[in-house]
């Protein structure tokens, strides 16, 4: 993210036609906010950084699936500032995983996670500050949701304020029976700022937004499959030996859409960003050349040798 000011520079400076401008201009989409927006990327994680307490922890495994988990239990695994800077970095590796295929959001210790911890909140709570948190978050969960990897948030416990933004920056959700997905900000005063609305409102449309929303409603697993929040729901595992853990459930589910090499499910991921976040003139070009790298390459030709039929 730090290359988003200098991406910036560089656009404005140059011609603003031909490849080279145009695949900066497809770069910077990354970021939402950089010191044009009078955002200093370096300043908010020094704030941040100030507010210790749990940590993001990333396992990337060979299968290509890699799992994040939100970790800061005593608190209901709320995000600590040292946690959004964590998370921030966590999202970078993401970027740069060549083989990585798919993403699994959890939280530990059998709940997915309480939003923003409210003693950082508190210490915050002035409107400069404030929207320096927003914009770093907005950032980095957009960054999250555009990863080229198939994102699921396994929600077990409760996803709330915070949290339920975050389950929104996957590509699926995933409840576990037990589990509530609440957006609880008018009860705090508050309406989403890490781009939670937005995003909502793409997954279950305006009308059900505004319920949501206006309502601070509980969301469980039965309510979220009827308006579309929820993928898929997972059985908690009783205490017999041999149940399947709900990540093993969700890592099931997730194979189904990881099956096949890196290059074309990352390219999958691609041309579905774009067509959801781009003009269609502009979405079409993304596609055309997302297209090319995967035209010719080993897993095309691979399939053209083996003469395949999709019975
Ligand atoms: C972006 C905007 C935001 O995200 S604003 C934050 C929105 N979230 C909230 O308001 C959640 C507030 N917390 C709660 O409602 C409850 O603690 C929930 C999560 C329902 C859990 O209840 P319960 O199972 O009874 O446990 P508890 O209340 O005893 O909590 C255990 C310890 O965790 C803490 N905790 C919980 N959530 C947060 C949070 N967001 N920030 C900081 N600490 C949190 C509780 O204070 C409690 O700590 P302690 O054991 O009293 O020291």
């Amino acid at each position: 993210m730090v290359l988003c000011a200098l991406r910036q520079q560089l656009l404005k400076s140059s011609s603003g036609c031909g490849a080279w401008s145009r695949l900066l201009r497809r770069q910077s989409h990354d970021c939402v906010y950089s010191s044009i927006h009078g955002f200093n990327l370096q300043e908010v994680r020094a704030k941040l950084q100030a507010f210790p307490g749990g940590s993001i922890d990333l396992l990337k495994q060979d299968s290509g699936i890699a799992v994040l988990t939100i970790n800061n239990p005593s608190r209901m695994n709320a995000l600590s500032g040292s946690m959004m800077v964590d998370l921030e970095e966590k999202v970078s590796q993401l970027e740069n995983w060549t083989d990585g295929k798919g993403l699994i959001v959890q939280g530990a210790a059998e709940t997915f996670c309480s939003g923003s911890d409210l003693s950082a909140v508190r210490a915050i709570s002035n409107p400069q500050d404030g929207l320096k948190m927003c914009m770093f978050m907005q950032n980095a969960l957009t960054r999250l949701l555009r990863l080229p990897l198939i994102s699921v948030a396994l929600v077990e416990g409760r996803a709330l304020g915070g949290g339920a933004e975050l389950s929104t920056a996957c590509d699926f959700r995933l409840m576990a029976s037990n589990s509530v997905i609440q957006f609880v900000h008018k009860h705090m005063g508050l309406v989403p700022g890490w781009g939670g609305a937005a995003r909502l409102v793409r997954i279950v449309g305006s009308q059900n937004a505004l319920k949501l929303l206006s309502g601070a409603l509980k969301v469980d697993p039965e309510l979220g499959l009827q308006i579309g929040l929820t993928d898929g729901v997972l059985q908690v595992p009783q205490t017999e030996v041999g149940a399947e853990t709900l990540l093993q459930q969700a890592t099931n589910w997730l194979n189904d859409y990881t099956k096949g090499p890196a290059p074309v499910i990352q390219a999958v991921k691609k041309v579905v960003v774009s067509g959801r976040e781009l003009p269609l003139s502009e979405a079409l070009r993304t596609e055309k050349d997302v297209f090319g790298t995967v035209w010719g390459s080993p897993a095309n030709l691979q399939a053209l040798a083996s003469k395949s039929k999709h019975k």
